[in-house]
């Protein structure tokens, strides 16, 4: 067992009242927390019932609660280790005798918003990304009280966002059904009405203690506060340089505040590393330094200098992936494991490329977080809707359906009474529109243009589509519709197109796609039953883990810090992810980025430039 630093000894064995422990990264905050709770029930003798400790994420919370087992070497405990949501629901439950079956599905959720999505027609091009975005902004009126009556909405009308509002929130109601954030609200709500509700919880949980407060938002707290009133024996542990959920909600503020809300608080810092290396720690902080919303505070390595970090660029991806490769085939070759290293990335349609190449090398990997599909993306569609009319032209079996799909992108003004085969006639569309010479002329340039893209390589078509039959005009004025930068739409294309190079042929394409969801689908099943594997995982997903060997790929602009990025707040969120990232490395790690991305010359991350500034 570890012995405590003094520091970490005097978090440990604080008493009574509010406390703060302001931790940096690898500092042994998981270790300060089970070694208080073991504090308190072994030599305070506090009815271990009276303990609640609380974490983000189910899995942190098993994790805590098996450390704790193992340091008190017991096979159970009544101490409470549980999510906010967990937690939530037991008072609910107890209050008006909820069961697990009260809790909307995510798939019940999606299913009631697109219904109500469908009732106000707003017919969007990409139907999961108008129901995620409405999800989320629920969410957030939920979780930061807003009146809906004064609330302006983003991802649509503000009129059909009030009526998707309300038309989810009855269907809840008709079907006894709560989501994750009523949770919140009607705990608040609860707690707040019944003071002898409230008070059996407070004499219930007289000691409750968080994890990763930073990721806090005003919800929780405001409901944490109620219940750890009036002893306030609220031990909150938390880094703010590792605050990474601002977009869902978070307050990190709540913790800088922190002892304004609670004068009497006391603080420790933890301030010493004992993950990472020397040099990856200072390397880290010097990163991190550039952000001016923080608690300044300097962390210290406990281990050895250690390898410097290695920074690489790249000519593309291929070759910076190539080297990933060649270096984990390495590692393994001298009998290292492949679940010592982690590949990290800002978003999870990062590493497509990658996992076709691990796939094709036979390494094999673990992911945290699912791979949305490339090809579901309704721009994918449109692209191979015209791919597949480019093929079947040859045989003049241009299908309906696919037709229908592009007919008007970019814009033709055909309508859909013009087709009433399944199989497209080019004449019976040129006399149906003989009246309007300007449609007329649109058609027979789509012919032509078809019969072009036919004799083409899938990739050379997809340049011919994008340019030459005006698709990305055709984006460039959508995205202007909808109050969106093109470039959001045109890495789709780009992507697509570094996907498709090498392919002779569509069927080749098809084939190779329909090898890889199969191969996913496998690993998807193995993944359970084989633990080595190398990690692959979103910088968000690898919070609160730590590997031997990291590599963070594509450290560029636009990549990591994320081309949203508009204001300068979020760019220290950004700047604070690519902390976390980089301090999941223990003893090597990598960052790579490239000189080429899809095709365009790309910059190295600000990030990088920081890191390397002397
Ligand atoms: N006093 C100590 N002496 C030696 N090793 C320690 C000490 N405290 C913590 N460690 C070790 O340091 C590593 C990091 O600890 P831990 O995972 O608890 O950090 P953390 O603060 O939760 O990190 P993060 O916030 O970055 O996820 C662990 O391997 C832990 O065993």
């Amino acid at each position: 067992m570890n012995s405590l630093s003094e520091v970490q000894q005097k978090a440990v064995t604080h008493r009574d009242g509010p406390m703060l422990v302001l931790a940096g990264p690898g500092s042994g905050k998981t270790m300060v927390l089970t070694r208080r709770v073991q504090y308190l029930t072994e030599i305070c003798h506090i009815p271990p019932g009276e303990i609640l400790v609380i974490t983000f994420t189910k899995a942190a919370a098993r994790e805590m609660k098996e450390r704790y087992l193992r340091l008190t070497n017991s096979a159970n405990t009544a101490v409470s280790f549980g999510t906010f949501h967990a937690v939530f629901f037991q008072i609910l439950k107890l209050a008006y005798g909820y069961r697990a079956d009260n809790i909307l599905r995510e798939t019940e959720k999606y299913q009631f918003l697109r219904e109500a999505v469908y009732k106000q027609k707003l017919e969007p091009d990409d139907e999961s990304e108008l129901i995620g975005s409405i999800a989320a902004e629920i969410s957030k009126v939920k979780n930061d009280r807003v009146n809906l009556q004064e609330y302006k909405a983003t991802s649509c009308n503000t009129k059909s966002f009030t009526a998707i509002f309300n038309e989810y929130d009855n269907r809840l109601r008709r079907s006894n059904k709560i989501d994750f954030d009523d949770m919140l609200v009607y705990c608040y709500q609860l707690l707040k009405e019944r003071k002898d509700i409230l008070g059996a919880w407070q004499r219930k949980f007289r000691y409750i203690l968080v994890d990763e407060f930073q990721d806090i938002n005003q919800l929780q707290y405001d409901i944490v506060r109620m219940l750890a009133a009036p002893e306030d024996n609220l031990f909150i542990v938390g880094d703010d340089d590792q605050s990474i959920y601002r977009f869902r909600g978070a307050k990190p503020e709540i913790m800088l505040h922190f002892k304004q809300d609670y004068p009497a608080a006391k603080q420790v810092l933890l301030d010493t590393n004992y993950r990472c290396t020397r040099l990856i720690v200072e390397g880290a902080c010097k990163v991190i330094e550039n952000n001016k919303q923080r608690f300044a505070k300097k962390i210290q390595a406990n281990k050895q200098e250690g390898p410097p970090i290695l920074h690489h660029k790249f000519r593309d991806q291929d070759e910076e992936y190539e080297c990933v490769v060649d270096k984990i085939k390495t590692y393994r070759e001298k009998g290292g494991s492949y679940r010592d290293i982690a590949i990290l990335f800002r978003t999870n349609t990062q590493p497509r490329k990658l996992v076709e190449e691990l796939i094709s090398e036979g390494i094999p990997f673990r992911m945290r977080d699912a791979l949305p599909n490339l090809y579901d993306h309704w721009i994918v569609k449109d692209i191979f809707a015209y791919l597949h009319m480019a093929r079947d032209m040859k045989k003049s079996l241009v299908k309906r359906e696919d037709f229908l799909q592009v007919m008007n992108r970019p814009k033709r003004y055909l309508g859909r009474e013009c087709l009433d085969s399944e199989v497209i006639s080019w004449e019976e569309l040129l006399t149906w529109y003989d009246d309007k010479p300007w449609v007329c002329e649109r058609i027979e340039k789509l012919e032509k243009d078809l019969k072009m893209c036919g004799h083409l390589s899938p990739s050379g078509a997809l340049h011919y589509i994008r340019n030459i039959i005006g698709y990305e005009e055709y984006l460039k004025e959508y995205a202007d519709y909808k109050g969106r930068k093109p470039e959001d739409f045109f890495g789709i294309l780009d992507e697509l197109k570094e996907l498709a190079s090498g392919f002779k042929t569509l069927e080749e394409w098809e084939n190779h796609i329909a090898s890889i969801r199969a191969e996913l689908l496998k690993q998807a099943k193995e993944r359970e039953a084989s633990s080595d594997g190398v990690i692959l995982s979103t910088m968000h997903s690898s919070k609160g883990l730590e590997y031997r060997i990291v590599f963070i790929i594509d450290a560029n602009e636009g990549i990591t810090p994320h081309k949203r990025v508009l204001f300068e707040e979020d760019m220290e969120e950004e700047r604070r992810l690519f902390y976390v990232a980089m301090t999941r490395a223990k003893e090597l790690l990598y960052i790579f980025s490239v000189r080429k991305l899809y095709g365009k010359k790309a910059e190295q991350s600000r990030f990088v430039e920081e890191l390397l500034e002397e």
